[in-house]
């Protein structure tokens, strides 16, 4: 069970929070060097111990009885033996290096990620993979919707996808990650050190097979993994038992993958068919008088409901105020469980938050006047300002609120804004604002202004 403490930190929930980790990397990377650094030191002092005795013990083998005979000699020879070679012996295992790397490490271990954040990341690479449909090895090669990024997935990068999916009973996912991991699998010492081995991957492989009701392809992988491995006998037993099964096998039709996509997926990967419209936009002078002086550039998206864009509502200076007085402060955003009548961390909304009262600077006093200004609504009575800030994958799934939200970033890939219902997508964009009504005018809930936040592909979406 993870502490109160630990669960906070929720790396994989908002990009914010992870750029913090880079600089304890920096710091684990200073240790390990530092390690090396002492190593090569203690190598290069043994070399030299070792030189210095090398060339009399030599000479003094070539006449044995002659060295010997010179008392003083025969004197350092014996203290030698007796004092110099024990204490050497001793210096080397006191593993006082070792010591130091370690202390020096616990230091960190309390910055590290645990392992449900890891389990957070999974999902978040996961949902990426399924909502945008992208195909598993292009993306574990750095591809993103067509896109090539600098960096790739390893080898354990992927079976750990592989391993969550299994856990999940995801077998065909799994398999595509797993086989993607067979592939980039190298055999260098980085591998041997993290004990990862190729016979692991093929044996989930196979197990993955089985689940899938292919016992013969299955025999061929866990043979893979059974050559790799010729002593483990438990996978010599494995391999007997799934040899047994493929032979008595009658063959059943196999599950389909997937299923059609929803429409939240539909929308996400920008697939909603666009009808031409009617719709315009308008300097929007007329809400309250300030706007005379200083009108809105509107949009409209729909109206039935009523959904409008604004643009250009919020300056970078404003945003870059709202982040600095939430920089600290943001916490894994919780969505209220009717069942258990509290709030909960809940996959269906990954981000960060912090609430900033009206009253914490001149900058959200200014806002929310604008946002008096857009809307004509009489600002008391609203809830304070949400700063919020999306982690790897994060998304936002189909709810209902009222009503506005505005974009603190450009987003280089997803994260758009979704309607399923009324099949409207906005992508975000930095400085705009949204508003729409969720009741109708006899004050019920409009099912039409159902929306989600779609999964950040790639850049960091925050919002207010
Ligand atoms: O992030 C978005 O696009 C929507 C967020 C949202 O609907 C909310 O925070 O209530
Ligand atoms: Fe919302």
């Amino acid at each position: 069970e993870p502490s109160e403490g630990n669960e906070e930190k929720s790396f994989a929930i908002s990009l914010a929070s992870m750029v913090p980790l880079l600089d304890v990397e920096k710091q684990l990377i200073e240790i390990l060097e530092n390690y090396v650094k002492k190593l090569e030191d203690k190598v290069v002092f043994l070399k030299a111990l070792g030189d210095e005795m090398v060339e009399e013990n030599l000479e003094s083998l070539k006449d044995p009885e002659g060295y010997v005979s010179n008392p003083l000699n025969s004197f350092r020879l014996i203290r030698r033996l007796q004092r110099d070679w024990i204490n050497i012996e001793a210096y080397i295992i006191t593993h006082k290096e070792e010591n130091e790397y370690v202390e020096a490490m616990a230091a960190h271990h309390k910055q590290m990620p645990t392992s449900i954040d890891l389990q957070d990341a999974v999902e978040g690479i996961d949902r990426l993979q399924t909502v945008y449909d992208l195909e598993i090895d292009a993306m574990a090669n750095g591809i993103l919707n067509g896109k090539q990024y600098k960096y790739r997935l390893s080898s354990l990068d992927r079976y750990t996808m592989g391993v969550h999916l299994f856990d999940q009973k995801r077998y065909q996912d799994a398999l595509f990650w797993l086989y993607s991991s067979i592939l980039s699998y190298q055999n260098n010492s980085f591998n041997t050190v993290l004990d990862f081995h190729k016979t692991k991957i093929f044996e989930l492989y196979a197990e993955s097979l089985l689940e899938l009701n292919r016992p013969k392809d299955a025999l061929t992988a866990i043979s893979r993994a059974a050559e790799l491995n010729i002593f483990d006998t438990r996978l010599l037993k494995r391999k007997n038992d799934i040899e047994m099964l493929a032979k008595t096998h009658k063959l059943v039709p196999q599950e389909q993958r997937g299923g059609e996509p929803t429409d939240f997926q539909l929308g996400c990967r920008g697939n909603f068919s666009t009808i031409p419209s009617k719709l315009y936009c308008i300097y929007n002078t007329t809400t309250t008088a300030f706007l005379r002086l200083a009108p809105f550039k509107m949009e409209f998206l729909s109206l039935d409901p009523y959904i409008a864009l604004y643009h250009d509502v919020l300056t970078d200076r404003e945003i870059v105020t709202l982040k600095d007085l939430v920089k600290t402060n943001l916490k894994r955003a919780t969505v209220f469980d009717k069942y258990q009548q509290k709030n909960t961390i809940n996959h269906e909304r990954t981000a960060k938050i912090s609430w900033l009262p009206d009253d914490s600077s001149n900058t959200t006093l200014g806002i929310i006047q604008k946002l008096a200004d857009m809307t004509g609504l009489n600002t008391s009575g609203w809830e304070p300002m949400q700063i919020m800030n999306y982690g790897l994958g994060g998304h936002f799934k189909e709810h209902f609120d009222f009503f506005n939200f505005s974009e603190m970033s450009d987003v280089e890939q997803g994260g758009s804004t979704i309607f399923p219902n009324i099949r409207t997508v906005v992508s975000p964009r930095k400085g705009t604002a949204l508003v729409w009504y969720n009741l109708d005018n006899a004050l019920n809930a409009d099912s039409r202004t159902l929306h989600a936040a779609c999964p950040v592909l790639a850049g960091s979406k925050w919002g207010a």
